[in-house]
């Protein structure tokens, strides 16, 4: 599914009036029956039921208005609160506060201040302050209004999005709107993905307004993960599949006291599909490795008793890596130089698709002009944040600050794809597209995770999913086999060796998936695939 800034869908809805003509009465009567729908569903029929709209002075107050009407209409007590003088209003919005009965509406250009006990008993607020028009840090009556919102201890629904949240980025400009469901327009705006906007979101629905198929093709956006868009991606086993199908992975890995890693990400391949995978470690570890694996065949590398890989192993790796479909460097490797050394002459050597994960990345940080030697070839990266911050000489709050700018910048300029990791997990392709994951949850703060995803995404690149599709579907397959973990176990004390063994009910769930809605998506099934 599309998901575009704040600024972009203003752009969408001049052209939807301009090019298209569309009313933007319309839209605007859209979006608020949008918005009245949700209410229904959610809290029923009207009676005895009161949604106290707080509205702001532009278009999402605006469509505010279009909710009081509807909601009257239906038997709801709808009054609202207006944070400005009516002759304030202007254009469709002005045309929609002339529409509500006298008395609905109550001007409080002061503030809301004196009119908290309105929200007393309310079944519902209504947050119609702000929307894509916000411009700067909110403050004074708007502050006070969302602070008291907050307050009231009554469930929130959110017009667009929580007013106080930057459409753009996702972040709180000074305060903002919790809100329980947000109704977004259209397409969902990056600040409905992006946290910490994603969170205050609450549930997310997406409402059809009638923008024409057009204009949400031709604007600019990126993609976002869900359910539905993973089963677009996924492609099910073909009746006649043998394990020559579903690929090689050469998993290339661990160190002492990091055997660990290597076995999971060995394993998750397998259980991401591959049909054969080959693990190469050390010769000291390789009796370990051999006993904590049973499908994975395995490869001692290098003579000597280091219990880490030297620089003398590359001719073996190559070898082995020319006769498989793809290699996964880099989990629990350590960071000795011999080790770093290696690395480096792998990334130059091999011709292979590579999935560089933990120690490896490590090993590229100081100068990943050594990507480039690679230009042409498959290159996927997975880092966190601190190893993102490694590879760009800077820090995890620079990281946090652009997760898109900073993903997209590394991976066009060094021409590679890449996973930023963490919450909303951003993929980045070599071309400047940017997905966003939407799966995953906070039980996947634990060690071994990263390892497991860097198995799955080689499994995917070795069953001949282009390296976008791999690295998106990897990062949704991996993020909602431990969404499926919560129904059974819960967050606390998931492992990764659980998500590991989720895998293929998280991706039999995706292949059944194919056809239904968008989970954000309740009223409009397919906009932006
Ligand atoms: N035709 C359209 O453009 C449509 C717009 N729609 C709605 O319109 C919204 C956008 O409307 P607008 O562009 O009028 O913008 P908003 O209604 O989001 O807000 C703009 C108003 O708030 C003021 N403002 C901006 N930042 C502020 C701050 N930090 N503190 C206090 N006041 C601030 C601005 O000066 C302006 O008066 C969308 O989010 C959506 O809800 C929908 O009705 C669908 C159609
Ligand atoms: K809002």
């Amino acid at each position: 599914m599309k998901v575009v800034s704040g600024q972009v869908m203003q752009l969408m809805d001049k052209r939807a009036i301009g090019e298209f003509g569309i009313p933007g009465l319309d839209l605007m009567e859209r979006a608020g029956r949008g918005c009245a729908d949700a209410i229904v569903e959610t809290f029923g029929a009207g009676t005895g039921k009161r949604a106290v709209i707080v509205a702001g002075k532009g278009n999402n107050g605006g469509d505010g208005f279009v909710v009081s009407r509807l909601l009257s209409e239906r038997g709801w007590d709808a009054p609202v609160l207006l944070l400005a003088a009516p002759e304030a209003i202007a254009g469709d919005a002005a045309a929609n506060l002339a529409r509500l009965s006298s008395g609905v509406v109550k001007s409080v250009p002061q503030g809301i201040a004196g009119e908290r006990e309105l929200f007393e008993g309310a079944t519902v607020i209504v947050d119609a302050l702000l929307g894509t028009g916000m411009k700067s840090e909110v403050s004074g009556i708007y502050g006070e209004a969302i602070d008291a919102i907050n307050a009231a201890g009554v469930p929130v629904i959110a017009v667009d999005i929580p007013s106080g949240v930057d459409s753009a980025t996702g972040k709180v400009l000074g305060r903002a709107v919790r809100a329980d469901l947000t109704v977004t327009f259209a397409l969902p705006k990056l600040g409905n993905i992006l946290n910490p906007g994603a969170e205050l979101c609450g549930r997310l629905v997406v409402a059809d307004i009638g923008m024409p198929d057009a204009v949400v093709a031709e604007a600019e956006g990126v993609e976002f993960t869900d359910l539905p868009s993973a089963a677009l991606l996924f492609r099910p086993r073909p009746a006649t599949a043998h394990k020559g199908t579903g690929g090689h992975t050469l998993v290339v890995a661990g160190s002492t006291g990091k055997t660990g890693a290597a076995a999971m990400a060995a394993n998750s391949a397998l259980r991401a599909g591959a049909g054969l995978v080959t693990l190469a470690v050390p010769a000291l570890l390789h009796p370990i490795l051999e006993a904590k694996t049973t499908e994975a065949m395995t490869i001692p590398l290098g003579p000597g008793a280091k219990g880490y890989l030297q620089a003398g192993a590359l001719p073996e790796i190559a070898a082995a890596a020319a006769v498989r479909d793809v290699v996964a460097l880099g989990p629990g490797l350590g960071t000795a130089p011999s080790t770093v050394y290696l690395v480096h002459s792998l990334l130059a050597a091999l011709r292979q698709p590579i999935v560089l994960d933990a120690d490896a990345l490590n090993a590229v940080a100081p100068d990943p002009s050594i990507l480039l030697k690679r230009k042409g070839l498959i290159t996927v990266l997975t880092p966190h944040p601190g190893e993102m911050a490694r590879l760009i000489n800077g820090s995890v709050p620079e990281v946090e600050e652009d997760r898109i700018g900073c993903a997209r910048d590394f991976a066009t300029r060094y021409q590679v794809h890449l996973i930023l990791k963490g919450a909303r997990s951003i993929i980045a392709a070599p071309d400047g597209r940017i997905a966003v994951n939407g799966s995953g949850n906070p039980g996947m703060a634990s060690g071994g995770m990263g390892d497991v995803l860097t198995g799955v995404v080689a499994a995917l690149i070795g069953q001949g999913y282009d390296p976008f599709t791999a690295c998106r579907l990897g990062a949704f397959v991996h993020g909602f086999a431990a969404d499926l973990l919560l129904e059974t176990r819960g967050s606390q004390g998931m492992c990764a060796t659980d998500v590991q063994e989720a895998l293929p009910a998280a991706m039999d769930r995706i292949a059944r998936t194919r056809g239904t809605h968008h989970v954000l998506d309740t009223d409009n099934t397919s906009q932006g695939e």
